[in-house]
């Protein structure tokens, strides 16, 4: 019915201003897009449209979405000298040695917030107390595990962390919600806030970590970090004698990244050290006169390239099941001509039929590469992280493929830090991947902030516990608004979505409706970003919202094609021959899971991806080939 009222065919006055200014034909297909959105039927399309829709989308958020911070004023280079990663990312973009650095801006996916809402309107804890705070955990079912969860957040370290202000800010909870608060006030460091020469973006702040893909959880961002992590004999990282990550006199693990660590996450660190080390030994062995500055650099590419093929074939095709979805990332990587095609062929036949890696030259839409604010938003995914790690007896004489008996349920709380690297040496690699492939994460959903991060020991860059704790889900809600994200209503209409323009276009959830009221009035236009993105009704096999998806959609691709060693540089020189059979013959996680523990997969998981839960059902056989299935 709605199809024939008046209002279906209105379009908002701010989304009307984006649209005059595109060109005609890309104001032609934002009007396809928008007819789609308005029908809610994109993900509900055939594949083929499916991939048609999100294809015309990512070319939209490409031409539209796209806004550099900062100045561009790196220096050329010798693209054939610098034919490695380098240890703070530098000389990745063909002509511009900064670009992509650790230091460098972070860039935008729309304007900072145009609203004139205060900082604590509504106060940050009442937010947290009313709509984030856990009542009951609720639970991913069986699509997405521990190992998934550990995944993100192992990439979150790869790719993005806020530098720091030296000033202090204090948020005091207000008296009437005082008694739901765990903490009646806290203290944490602002983000530093840093002018630009430049005049559309005034300021902007500053990542501490590479944006590029380039395993710097494990490297490190730069020199110093390199160094901590190396043996300097035979390309080799450090790890100890039972395959976990080494530790410094403090107890901090020693690896790329160390900061707001916990088990799930090292045992990831540890995981990928090893992966690094083996790939080390098969170059050693192929290539005798390889040195241990060349086996290293050879097998970062190769590490590197398997983290980044693991997250897109197989993480994101867990986190979003469907055909569609399954196409898409599978498309990003080898194209729609498939593996096999590319396996025998090469890249040779442009983006959409062999896929972005290995695309002649790097394409950043003429925006020079960074992660954006606004990427950061939508990765706050703290809901994800349980009450308790169920820590599974893998030696008990199960049957195979039972889950294994429960032996202990430890509070997260111990997991994390120090303690946790304490009791993961305890465990063990091999307990501890496979009790968290048996474990369901949390689901993206209001009222399932885990409540002990509401009070949680937060640390510095250097992995030290810092003196004042911090209620995470109030500080989550004051970052966004603090660095300019915009509100969830306005971040709709920048990214070309349909606004909502009640209640109850976001949520059926009564009693969630009731709760906006009670916090946001009837105040829509107010409503924070991360509440929005968890209150918003989910498309079917989507573990994200929509929102947050058509981010991912376009930043997706762009760390792969805006990469010179994923793209120019993805070849037999540059990674030599066995190191990119090394690359392509690796699919999933699993595979790397079943090089270094041979028998764990076999014994334990059942399902077909080591991020979904282990003693689940495998994907069912179809037998429609993929790009012509109907809509799911
Ligand atoms: C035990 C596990 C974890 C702990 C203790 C932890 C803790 C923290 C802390 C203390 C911050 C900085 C807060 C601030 O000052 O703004 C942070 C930031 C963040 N975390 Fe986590 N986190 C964990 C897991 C995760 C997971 C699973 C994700 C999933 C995506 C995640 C995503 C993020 C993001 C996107 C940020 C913002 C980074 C930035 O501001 O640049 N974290 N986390």
């Amino acid at each position: 019915m709605a199809f024939f009222s008046l209002s279906f065919f209105k379009i908002h006055p701010q989304l009307s201003k984006i649209v005059a200014k595109m060109t005609f034909f890309d104001a032609l297909l934002f009007y396809i897009v928008h007819l789609v959105d308005k029908l809610d039927l994109w993900h509900r399309l055939p594949v083929l449209l499916g991939l048609a829709y999100m294809g015309i989308r990512r070319h939209l958020h490409q031409r539209y979405n796209l806004l550099h911070v900062g100045e561009i004023n790196g220096q050329k280079y010798d693209t054939e000298e610098f034919c490695y990663r380098t240890a703070d990312g530098k000389c990745n973009h063909p002509s511009d040695d900064t670009v992509g650095s650790q230091g460098t801006f972070f860039g935008r996916n729309m304007p900072p917030s145009s609203s004139a809402y205060g900082l604590l309107d509504p106060h940050p804890t009442v937010v947290a107390t009313k709509l984030l705070a856990r009542k009951k955990y609720i639970d991913n079912g069986k699509q997405f595990n521990m190992i998934a969860c550990s995944w993100i957040q192992f990439m979150i370290h790869d790719w993005i962390d806020h530098l720091e202000d030296t000033k202090q800010v204090e948020l005091t909870v207000p008296e009437d919600i005082g008694s739901s608060c765990p903490m009646k006030s806290f203290k944490f460091f602002k983000t530093k806030r840093v002018p630009t020469a430049s005049l559309d973006m005034k300021i902007g702040s500053l990542n501490t970590r590479t944006p590029w893909w380039d395993g710097s959880v494990i490297y490190g961002n730069n020199d110093e970090g390199m160094r901590r992590v190396r043996t300097f004999k035979d390309g080799h990282l450090r790890i100890t004698r039972d395959g976990l990550l080494d530790h410094d006199e403090k107890g901090i693990p020693i690896s790329g990244d160390v900061r707001n660590c916990w088990a799930g996450f090292s045992l990831l660190q540890a995981l990928f050290v090893k992966e690094h080390n083996a790939v080390c030994d098969m170059l050693k062995e192929n290539y005798p006169d390889f040195d241990d500055e060349k086996l290293y650099r050879h097998a970062r590419l190769v590490t590197s390239a398997v983290i980044a093929k693991v997250h897109t074939i197989d993480w994101t095709v867990e986190l979003l099941k469907t055909d569609t979805l399954l196409a898409g990332m599978r498309l990003n990587w080898y194209g729609l001509l498939g593996k096999k095609f590319k396996d025998l062929f090469g890249p040779i036949l442009g983006p959409i039929l062999t896929g972005l890696v290995g695309l002649k030259k790097p394409r950043d839409h003429g925006v020079p590469y960074s992660l954006t604010e606004e990427f950061v938003s939508v990765y706050r995914m703290h809901c994800l992280l349980p009450d308790e790690l169920i820590i599974r007896d893998i030696k008990s004489t199960e049957p195979e493929y039972e889950s294994p008996p429960i032996q202990e349920e430890v509070p997260m709380k111990e997991m994390a830090g120090k303690e946790g690297e304490r009791r993961l040496s305890k465990i063990g690699m091999e307990q501890m991947m496979v009790s968290m492939g048996h474990q369901s994460c949390g689901a993206l959903t209001l009222w399932n902030y885990p409540s002990w991060m509401r009070d949680l020991v937060v640390h510095d860059i250097n992995g030290e516990d810092r003196p004042n704790r911090a209620d995470m889900a109030a500080l989550e809600i004051y970052r966004d608004r603090e660095r300019g994200v915009a509100r969830y209503n306005e971040f709709r209409r920048n990214l070309l979505m349909v606004p909502i323009s009640k209640w109850e276009d976001l949520t059926d959830d009564e009693e969630i409706i009731k709760a906006l009221r009670e916090v946001y009035g009837d105040d829509i236009e107010k409503l924070d970003l991360l509440v929005g993105l968890h209150a918003e009704k989910k498309i079917k096999g989507f573990a994200i919202s929509e929102t947050a998806f058509f981010i991912f959609l376009l930043i997706a691709s762009r760390r792969l094609e805006a990469d010179r060693f994923f793209t120019t540089n993805f070849n037999s020189q540059t990674y030599t021959e066995k190191g990119l059979e090394w690359v392509n013959k690796t699919e999933t996680l699993k595979d790397v899971i079943d090089r270094h523990f041979p028998d764990m997969t076999r014994k334990w998981m059942r399902c077909s991806s080591a991020f979904s839960v282990w003693d689940s059902e495998p994907n069912p056989k179809n037998y429609i080939p993929l790009y012509l299935r109907p809509a799911t």
